[in-house]
């Protein structure tokens, strides 16, 4: 029989309405009720009971180190979550817990657990399956798919579908998986990491702004391949940036459309930002390009900048 270990954070699936809008409320314990299965041992830990619009980068931290704990005494783990910033907590999640050789399963649902039509029985019992798989690491499961930690994005505010896989294929659990390299939990995360969205008519003096408030990590969602303004533009990103590498502010590029990731050596615009040391985003979402830049922060000596988000 399959050990599996419930952590409940909240969100939609575990709240009930309220005269101000729908807040959580109810327990793991109904979400184990709900899944119902009889073939395993579930345990249940109420963690936090939060809408993760709420959630901060200390509780991925307390997640993760509540698994790497008790890791070896579970077959799998599932986290019940918001939907909101699901995508950020997977992601942080695959990034702490490194080369985890078991299943970690993030689910959550648009409608709250027990209301008519709510998605939210579908999205557990997804989860178990995943949880009871031979899969190795930290995956999404809702509205039928299995989405890598690194890899969710929340493309629907409302939708039951509401998750698509960026930059790489979903998860196949017919296909076991097993890390190369043994367990580390990885937990370490420099918050000085800000994301900034650039729009024509944005002044570049936003990117000093933040060097002078003590940023260690711009992430600037570009345009297309990554490219931000360059040498023929009104205001120049590039001296910018230069400011940026030379006080060890790491820049990382990134683009605003959701598919093909950012690709810095295809237009002149961004070989000369990389040039001044700007790192690409490649194909990873902007959730996953935070959780690991702070990550690579923390394990930076201060004064440096990130070299690589690999
Ligand atoms: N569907 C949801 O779970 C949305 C909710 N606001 C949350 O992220 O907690």
């Amino acid at each position: 029989m399959k050990k599996i270990l419930l952590l409940a954070t909240g969100g939609t699936i575990a709240s009930r309405e309220t005269a101000h809008g729908l807040r959580p409320a109810l327990s793991g314990e109904d979400m184990r009720t709900a899944i119902g299965a009889a073939d395993a041992a579930i345990e249940v830990i109420d963690l936090l009971s939060l809408d993760s619009t709420n959630i901060a980068p200390s509780h991925w931290q307390m997640i993760a180190r509540r698994v790497a704990d008790v890791r070896t005494d579970y077959d799998g783990f599932i986290i019940t979550h918001g939907t909101d910033t699901m995508a950020y907590t997977a992601a942080a999640l695959y990034y702490m817990l490194e080369n985890i050789d078991r299943p970690v399963v993030i689910t959550g649902a648009q409608r709250p657990l027990g209301r008519d039509g709510s998605d939210a029985e579908q999205n557990l019992r997804l989860a178990y399956e995943a949880a009871c798989s031979g899969f190795a690491g930290v995956c999404v499961a809702f509205g039928g798919r299995f989405i890598h930690g690194n890899a969710a994005k929340k493309m629907y505010s409302l939708a039951d579908d509401a998750f698509r896989s960026i930059g790489r294929a979903e998860v196949d659990l017919s296909a076991p998986s097993a890390p190369s390299a043994p367990f580390r939990l990885h937990d370490a995360l420099d918050e000085r990491v800000a994301v900034i969205r650039l729009y024509p008519g944005m002044k570049p003096i936003t990117i000093d702004a933040h060097i002078a408030s003590g940023y260690r990590g711009i992430i600037l969602e570009g345009y297309g391949c990554g490219s931000v303004p360059g040498d023929d533009a009104e205001e120049s990103f590039l001296p910018s940036l230069d400011r940026a590498r030379t006080r060890a502010c790491t820049v990382v590029l990134t683009t605003q459309c959701i598919y093909d990731g950012a690709d810095l050596s295809h237009y002149e615009v961004g070989v000369r930002a990389a040039q001044l040391g700007a790192l690409a985003g490649g194909s990873l979402p902007i959730e996953a390009l935070y959780a690991r830049l702070m990550q690579r922060l923390a394990e930076t000596p201060e004064g440096e900048t990130v070299k690589s988000l690999k």
